[in-house]
């Protein structure tokens, strides 16, 4: 027996870190939505008890350093699941680029068992699971539109926001989340409107969504990183209408609403830049079927 679950990437509309914490993380206030570039991953029932993952991308590991084999244990020994299960990820998502894609394969393991395994839990209960192994996970428990406070796991959804085309341009170097953190100077950087971001979602108002995109962390990685740089200066010049940092990078996107401003912006792009994809924006989970 067998069933299959996407795991779409997200991008960051606004990320705005407030302080640093106690413990090792940040407060953090984003707003986030989803775009139509998924992994697909596959779970096959084991009687045996046994977890084990298999992809074909170099960049991600096979071992329990894979959040989805995180995410796999974490359920099994919370609800004493004796039965197994081994995943095929089928990997779209570029690795360390700020667009969650080890979170949201977490997020579809356990989305995915809840069913293989027809434990039942609430999606609430879900996301809360998803916290203990990464901050994106609960949000990609989701797949929606929605503001995420504290470390990133406090999700409260949000309407979708108008639907546009997505250019999204990784640049061949990762970025480590934990060093971009880590590196931040709150003195000095200018905080996005979060506020003013959430109303544009609400009315539905394109350009009042493009005037607020907005991310603290470009000021880590950015100056860190002299491409990101310019591929937002290329996109800017090949006519999108707004172009932001995802995450904590690298990966660039831009909106637009006109197909064939998407096309040209791709094009300019793909010489300089070895992964760029055109994907819709997708803001909630129902159109991912
Ligand atoms: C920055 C964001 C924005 O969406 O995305 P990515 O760039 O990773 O896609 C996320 O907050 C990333 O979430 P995630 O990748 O799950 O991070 P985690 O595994 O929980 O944390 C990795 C490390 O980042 C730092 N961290 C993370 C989240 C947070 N609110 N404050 C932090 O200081 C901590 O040092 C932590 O040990
Ligand atoms: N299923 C997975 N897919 C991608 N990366 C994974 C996965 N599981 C663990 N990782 C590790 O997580 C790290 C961050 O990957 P990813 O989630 O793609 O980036 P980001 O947090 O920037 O969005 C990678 O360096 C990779 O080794």
């Amino acid at each position: 027996m067998f069933i299959s679950e996407k795991a779409p990437a997200k991008i960051n509309l606004t990320l705005d870190v407030l302080y640093k914490r106690s413990d090792q993380y940040h407060e953090v206030e984003m707003v986030m939505t989803t775009v139509d570039l998924a992994d697909r991953l596959e779970f096959v029932l084991t009687e045996d008890g046994s977890i084990t993952v298999v992809s074909e991308n170099r960049f991600v590991p096979s071992d329990e350093r894979n959040l989805a084999y995180r995410a796999a244990k974490l359920l099994q020994e919370r609800y004493q699941v004796t039965r197994g299960v081994r995943i095929y990820i089928e990997k779209q998502i570029p690795v360390a680029a700020g667009l969650a894609g080890g979170s949201s394969d977490a997020a579809a393991t356990l989305r995915g068992l809840n069913r293989l395994w027809n434990l039942g839990i609430e999606t609430e209960e879900l996301s809360l699971l998803g916290s203990e192994i990464g901050s994106d996970v609960s949000f990609c428990i989701y797949n929606s539109t929605a503001i995420a406070n504290g470390r990133g796991e406090k999700i409260t959804e949000l309407p979708p926001p108008p639907t546009c085309w997505v250019v999204l341009a990784k640049p061949s170097q990762g970025v480590a989340t934990p060093s971009v953190f880590q590196s931040l100077q709150l003195d000095h950087v200018l905080h996005p409107d979060t506020q003013g971001m959430v109303d544009s979602i609400k009315r539905g108002d394109y350009q009042g969504i493009c005037e607020r995109l907005g991310n603290v962390l470009e000021s880590v990685t950015l100056p860190n990183h002299p491409q990101v740089q310019q591929i937002k200066k290329l996109m800017r010049h090949s006519g999108a209408d707004a172009v932001l940092m995802s995450g904590s990078g690298p990966t660039v996107f831009g909106l637009v609403q006109q197909e064939k401003k998407a096309e040209r912006i791709y094009n300019s792009l793909r010489g300089f830049c070895e992964q760029v994809y055109v994907v819709r924006m997708l803001g909630e989970s129902t159109a991912l079927e």
